[in-house]
């Protein structure tokens, strides 16, 4: 893929590219937060199993998590902080680079993994306000080195404690601070395609997440050290639907840059996918089991169609106007 060379120009009004429909704006401020999303400690966690249980207690703070919103931020979790701030440092040294530099990262010449300008879906007319870099981990025979960005050692004790035997992809995504963030998204409205994510936020704020369509909006507060956990789409089709996949974006800023590093557990793209239990009475969400590969495709044609039908209507409504002067002469 050709690099795309952007300057993420403070002084200047924002680029046409970047600028959002009305309805898709920010409606919340990146740093007005909201406590609703509930902080669950892990502290204990191995003391005993059953009723009255530490453990018990936790996962019962879980689900209602998940019932709630899709989201719940961990802390206790036992990943080393020391390493944590590492990734960090390493990574605001990377997006520090000039373009020049970052680009010679990118996905050219067969590389999975590596560098991208505003990652969008192909098709849609706006993109997002963010560069990101992206790590293939699980399974290691997905891993790149070639991409050149992380050593084989590094993250090795946070990946340890999470999910093993699943696919797993690293993003790190870097928002620029941005001279009319009214106007765009850091990262647009969407839910994770896969079972569970992680993400280590700094302490700027942008995360966003919303129950009711889109309707309205709640920032959710950092807390130094812990990590927001998004249920995604194959948690949903798992639970039948008992469990919300988190409906989120990020929203950005014109005082500082911000930084997330989000972990996607997904099933190995051959997984079937179907709801593990269907209750009595019940029907199960999905009409047949599918591999998780389809269930991606179904996923990213739906949003392109989406985005296919938005821009239409948007066109006839501008070609609507455009004619109005017309009729009001003939009136
Ligand atoms: O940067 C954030 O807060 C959100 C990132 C995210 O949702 C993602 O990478 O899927
Ligand atoms: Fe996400």
């Amino acid at each position: 893929m050709a690099p795309i060379s952007l300057k993420w120009d403070q002084d200047s009004l924002l680029e046409n590219k970047f600028v959002r429909d009305e309805d898709e704006r920010p409606k919340v401020p990146y740093n007005q937060f909201s406590t609703e999303i509930p902080v669950i400690s892990l502290e204990g966690i191995n003391d005993g199993e059953g009723a009255g249980s530490r453990r018990a207690e936790i996962c019962e703070k879980i689900v209602k998590a998940f019932e709630d919103w899709g989201i719940f931020q961990v802390v206790d979790h036992g990943v080393d902080a020391r390493l944590l701030s590492e990734m960090t440092r390493l990574a605001r040294e990377f997006f520090q680079m000039p373009t020049e530099e970052k680009v010679r990262f990118d996905m050219s010449g067969g590389k999975k993994g590596g560098y991208i300008v505003s990652s969008h879906l192909q098709g849609e007319a706006v993109q997002d306000w963010r560069e990101i870099v992206t790590f293939f981990s699980y399974p290691l025979k997905a891993r790149d080195y070639s991409v050149g960005l992380i050593s084989p050692k590094s993250g090795e004790q946070l990946l340890r404690n999470i999910a093993r035997h699943m696919d797993q992809k690293v993003v790190v995504n870097h928002y620029p601070k941005c001279p009319q963030p009214d106007l765009t998204l850091g990262l647009k409205r969407h839910t994770d395609p896969g079972t569970i994510t992680l993400l280590l936020q700094d302490q700027v704020g942008g995360l966003q997440a919303t129950r009711d369509g889109g309707e309205s909006w709640i920032t959710v507060q950092p807390i130094e050290g812990a990590f927001v956990v998004n249920l995604g789409d194959h948690g949903h089709y798992l639970s039948n639907g008992r469990f919300k996949n988190a409906d989120h974006q990020a929203v950005v800023n014109s005082n500082t840059s911000r930084l997330s590093i989000a972990t996607f557990q997904n099933p190995a793209p051959d997984a079937i996918v179907y709801p593990l239990k269907v209750n009595e009475g019940d029907k199960p969400i999905m009409e047949e089991a599918i591999t998780f590969m389809e269930m991606y495709k179904k996923k990213m044609s739906k949003d392109l169609e989406l985005a296919r039908l938005k821009k239409l209507a948007k066109d006839k409504k501008e070609n609507l106007e455009k004619e109005k002067p017309i009729e009001n002469i003939f009136a």
